[in-house]
């Protein structure tokens, strides 16, 4: 790694239109190794820290192999994918040398879930980003679409990427094409279309493609920037060819310079980037799967299994049914109209109106059928069942119990973990990995151990959404049936007022329960 880094910036310096004085790359120490971009001197905010030109962009269509082979006809993750590959091999000769030296392609510190062990990944628990790692689907298309693109183009791919003494070779390519992959999900951009040379159509109107199709691109230096939920400085625009990472706010002197990677839940992080921070908690979600939904809905309401097909195929054809809802963590908001705070629902409304329409007695599905529509389950400013809440209730706590250890368990843990690392020979782990004097059994104890705090951090954070979700269904609950047993209290002790009487201000629904969740860190 020694001297990669300046090279690199140096490179950039040449090679790039705009590089401002102000900041520069370096190691990060304590931090394995990683790099960051950090501010040497006070920057406004809106002021350009480096420009791109797309001539210089790691893509399929400046790439060398492109000028070989039509790469872009692949979709735009595999034609990046190959184009990496073929760069990766082509080592000095390519003009992106210097720049994939600093890409973690063969660094066993970048650390995806694609290459956990599976010891490592069985300390996910049910975590469900387990199921979303993809590496059989990835070898699939490897088998199925790459590896004849590499049969057909070997005469043009690197040598190494195609040796002629071998056929099949697979044994070799497939590391590398999950390597260059994992870069590209944690390092590539998507590239927005130079809107100036877009063609526009006879009636002034730019026609622009699905984001879906978007080419993908690796940018030099603006992919150096790391990300932290609160702390984002920087952002990326596209302005025809040039393309500016701009300063977003105010950045003082020694301040690292930190891009937006998105409100991303912590196992997706640690999926596509391969690390996690306490500050993503808050974006933490818990897929809650219908199918256990409509188990509880049989066992605990005597839904019948006639019923919930009835009702199923009622609400499929009003919206579309997904697999799985994700519930969020829950905040308060001001209501204008009570002027008063209300939490914020942490379930999905798709998936309230689908329980509604579960748990509805027979004739009020049957009037329902006949009008064809199906009610909003907008929760709190209509009257929501109470059931309704306590049905979703049961799920969180049935989906969390799947979890073989407790919030309690993980916590413990997690602090025993961390001490572990602490005491690894030599003092702190990542001081070791940078230095690089460890062993490689305790480089290795320290990625294990890391691992598995990342996983503890992930679980944790699932767990403390599904706690706060049932604590929310229950206080909920409660607070409708109280407020009901009021209203009806006040109606029979004034059955002569016509109407529903003066307009009533809502008592507050937050509980100090909630308040005191709400009061903890995610
Ligand atoms: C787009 S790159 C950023 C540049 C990277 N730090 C490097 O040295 O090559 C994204 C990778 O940086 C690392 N990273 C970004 N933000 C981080 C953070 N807040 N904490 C730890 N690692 C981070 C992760 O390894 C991630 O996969």
């Amino acid at each position: 790694m020694e001297g990669k880094t300046e090279s690199f910036e140096e490179w950039f310096r040449k090679e790039s239109d705009f590089y401002c004085d102000k900041i520069c790359l370096r190691e990060i120490p304590n931090k394995n190794g990683y790099r960051g971009v950090f501010a040497t001197e006070d920057i406004a905010d809106d002021e350009v820290l480096f420009t791109v030109n797309r001539s210089l962009v790691l893509s399929a269509e400046n790439s060398h192999l492109s000028k070989l082979v039509t790469v872009e006809k692949l979709d735009p993750w595999l034609s990046l994918i190959l184009v990496v590959m073929d760069e990766w091999c082509r080592a000095t000769e390519s003009l992106w040398s210097s720049y994939l030296d600093v890409l973690p392609i063969d660094s066993p510190n970048f650390q995806p879930l694609m290459f956990w062990p599976k010891e490592s990944l069985e300390e996910l628990q049910t975590s469900p980003v387990v199921n979303r790692i993809g590496k059989e689907e990835a070898e699939e298309i490897f088998r199925l679409v790459l590896l004849p693109v590499f049969e057909k183009s070997k005469d043009v791919l690197h040598p190494k990427l195609f040796p002629k003494s071998e056929l099949y070779v697979e044994e070799t390519l497939l590391p590398l094409y999950h390597r260059a992959g994992s870069v590209i999900m944690a390092y590539a951009f998507d590239i927005e279309k130079d809107q100036s040379a877009l063609e526009e159509d006879e009636e002034g109107f730019i026609s622009d493609e699905d984001d879906e199709l978007l080419p993908k691109g690796l940018i030099p230096m603006a992919d150096m920037l790391n990300a932290d939920a609160d702390l984002n400085n920087a952002q990326l625009f596209y302005e025809g060819r040039i393309l500016s990472m701009k300063a977003t706010k105010l950045i003082k002197a020694g301040e690292e310079i930190f891009n937006d990677y998105g409100a991303l839940p912590r196992s997706e992080l640690l999926r596509r980037y391969g690390y996690v921070t306490s500050r993503y908690g808050k974006f933490d979600v818990a897929d809650l799967p219908l199918p256990l939904v409509v188990e509880i809905a049989k066992k605990k309401f005597g839904v019948s299994a006639d019923e919930v097909e009835k009702r199923s195929t009622f609400v499929g054809s009003q919206i579309f049914i997904e697999n799985g809802y994700d519930i969020t963590h829950f905040h308060l908001e001001f209501e204008a109209d009570s002027g008063s705070e209300i939490p914020e629902c942490p379930f999905d409304s798709d998936l309230i109106n689908f329980v509604n329409i579960l748990l509805l007695p027979n004739a009020a599905f049957k009037s329902l059928g006949q009008r064809g529509k199906s009610p909003k389950g907008d929760l709190l400013s209509k009257a929501m069942a109470p059931e309704i809440l306590d049905l979703l209730g049961f799920a969180c706590e049935e989906l969390r119990s799947k979890y073989p250890s407790t919030v309690d368990q993980d916590l413990q843990q997690l602090k025993e973990q961390k001490r572990l690392m602490e005491e690894l020979p030599g003092g702190r782990e990542d001081v070791k990995m940078t230095n690089g004097h460890q062993s490689s059994d305790s480089q290795s104890e320290f990625l294990r151990i890391s691992r598995y705090c990342q996983a503890l951090e992930v679980r944790l954070g699932e767990k403390k959404v599904l706690q706060k979700a049932e604590l929310y269904a229950r206080e909920m609950a409660s607070y409708i049936r109280k407020e009901r047993g009021r209203k009806k209290r006040t109606a029979e002790d004034h059955p002569s007022v016509p109407g529903p009487g003066p307009k009533e201000s809502r008592p507050k629904p937050v509980t100090t329960k909630l308040r005191e969740l709400l009061g903890e860190n995610p």
